[in-house]
């Protein structure tokens, strides 16, 4: 989501433009007035007032984000441009005027004015592709009544009641993660490196959250992988791949039919062709089940057979919802985990504190979900962890009517960038915010955060990450495993430049060594 202001910059009209032209109109400053509660219409300043910077003739700027010093960099980018313009700004990408907010209060202004579906800009490409092949699209993509019954349909299974079942079946997972650690890091010999080791939490998100889904188990961190599985775990990899080339543009590369499009479409279709088979087949043996008389009450329910029992979402919609649910969370947990063991490889007194912790709880034994709640440390690693390297760094709403925010008139249809890294890099509300803390998130050790909005890295209100509690276990569950049978440590070449591509990410390969302990 960090790049969709600049992809839709280009990809959208003048409206924008237009709608800041018109505000001058009699009419429209009338309107304007309207739906604020919260600030007198006299005092309502207007759009053109924001501050930001000057940018270039059309262009605005758009071509500082080109600058090689930038790439990859946007959140940083984004740090310097609060620290000149303030806590609220606005951005001219060609036609378009974005507004970019690191403001607690003002996020919490903007969710009070978000109405009954807010509205996040999706991914253009998977828009374009699902255009293309005549698909809803799911909850990433979708907006409205269908987003709103979508998520009706879907959340109450991804609650906090709902995941602790899915504990057990997760540990397993857990349980091959390590093992293949195990071995892949002794094909490397004696120095205890992982290689591609992003790549093998990919596998692992990817397996726990079908295996969630599907109640199946697809093999992907199995030694010998099939080759169906193989391919899928690839179409996936070049889905992202090509997702991340047409973050700007991808509108006209999908009219010049450039290689990247067609890639992307070619990857999807694979993706859809193994992905939507399992998918059927599970509708098909829940509905036999449910057919013959069984029951959905209690709280105990397959992920599946609850959804098609409530009949509030087609079998095409439940396809795409899943796939799209999918592709929400197999990158974030991923790069969270990843950025989590080179924390801890960094910090060697932080982790011998949390190994202690594990150790004291668990011992050797398996976590259960009740276990959890003993373990403060480690949620405050995970949490301190999504405030150094928030995976979605920055995020995103479209305004879905004209609003003022924090005393300036912003037009329906503006892209608002949320940004999140720089609030939780704000040293007034958290001091020395480039340090790794977790004891900063512990009761009575350290003040806490003040506000719940100056820590958002799943978003907020109705519309935040539906996947937040499956995502939260699998890097607790993974983090114990993991930490029971090996202590992680830096090796030679320590040193990483976390970037933002699509997401944020340490990049591929990960300087951690796993030595057995
Ligand atoms: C550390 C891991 C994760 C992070 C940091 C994360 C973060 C986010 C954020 C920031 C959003 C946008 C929320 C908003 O607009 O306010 C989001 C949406 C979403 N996430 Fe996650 N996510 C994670 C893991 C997951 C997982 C594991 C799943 C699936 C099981 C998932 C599925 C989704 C979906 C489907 C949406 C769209 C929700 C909607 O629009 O209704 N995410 N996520």
């Amino acid at each position: 989501m960090s790049d969709i202001a600049l992809r839709r910059a280009l990809g959208q009209g003048a409206r924008v433009l237009r709608q800041t032209r018109a505000m001058f109109t009699t009419s429209a400053t009338e309107e304007a007035t309207a739906p604020t509660a919260s600030t007198p219409a006299t005092d309502i300043k207007p759009f053109t007032d924001l501050p930001g910077p000057k940018g270039w003739p059309i262009l605005g700027s758009f071509p500082d984000y080109f600058k090689k010093e930038n790439q990859g960099q946007m959140h940083e980018l984004m740090r310097r441009r609060h620290r000149q313009f303030g806590k609220i700004f606005r951005e001219q990408f060609g036609p378009r005027h974005n507004v970019a907010v690191a403001d607690p209060a003002l996020l919490e202004e903007i969710l009070r004015k978000e109405g009954k579906y807010p509205s996040r800009p999706p991914y253009e490409s998977w828009v374009l592709y699902n255009t293309l092949r005549n698909r809803q699209g799911g909850l990433m993509t979708s907006d409205k009544e269908y987003w709103r019954r979508s998520r009706s349909a879907l959340a109450t299974k991804l609650r906090p009641k709902a995941v602790s079942d899915y504990v057990e079946g997760m540990n397993q997972v857990c349980v091959d993660l390590v093992d293949r650690i195990g071995y892949l890091k002794d094909e490397k010999g004696g120095t205890h490196l992982v290689p591609r080791l992003l790549n093998e939490l990919n596998k692992f998100t990817m397996e726990t959250i079908l295996y969630i889904m599907l109640n199946k188990r697809i093999g992907c961190l199995d030694r010998e992988v099939s080759e169906k599985v193989n391919n899928f775990i690839q179409s996936i990899a070049t889905m992202f791949l090509t997702g991340h080339q047409l973050m700007v543009y991808a509108n006209l590369h999908k009219l010049l039919r450039t290689r990247p499009w067609k890639e992307h479409v070619q990857s999807w279709d694979k993706i859809y062709d193994f992905a939507a088979d399992l998918i059927n087949q599970r509708i098909d043996e829940v509905s036999k089940e449910l057919e013959s008389g069984e029951t959905v009450e209690g709280e105990h329910v397959d992920f599946m057979k609850y959804v098609v029992s409530t009949h509030q979402l087609s079998r095409n919609e439940i396809v795409d919802n899943i796939i799209e649910i999918f592709m929400g969370g197999i990158d974030t947990t991923a790069n969270s985990l990843a950025f989590l063991f080179y924390l801890l490889a960094k910090n060697e007194h932080i982790q011998t504190k949390l190994i202690a912790e594990i150790d004291n709880v668990l011992g050797k034994r398996q976590p259960g979900s009740s276990d959890l709640q003993n373990m403060s440390y480690l949620k405050a690693c995970v949490k301190e962890t999504l405030r150094l390297f928030p995976p979605i760094p920055m995020n995103a709403r479209t305004t879905t009517e004209d609003m003022t925010i924090g005393g300036y008139f912003i037009p329906k249809d503006t892209i608002l960038m949320l940004n999140v890294y720089v609030m939780s890099h704000d040293e007034n509300i958290f001091p020395d915010p480039d340090e790794f803390r977790p004891d900063r998130w512990m009761r009575g050790e350290e003040e806490v955060a003040p506000s719940p909005f100056s820590f958002v890295p799943f978003g907020f209100g109705t519309r935040s990450c539906v996947g937040r509690r499956i995502a939260e276990s699998q890097i607790y569950l993974a983090t114990i495993q993991i930490l029971q049978r090996y202590w992680l440590k830096k090796s030679d070449k320590f040193d990483i430049k976390p970037s933002v591509r699509t997401q944020f990410t340490p990049g591929p390969e990960l300087p951690v060594m796993f030595v057995e302990r």
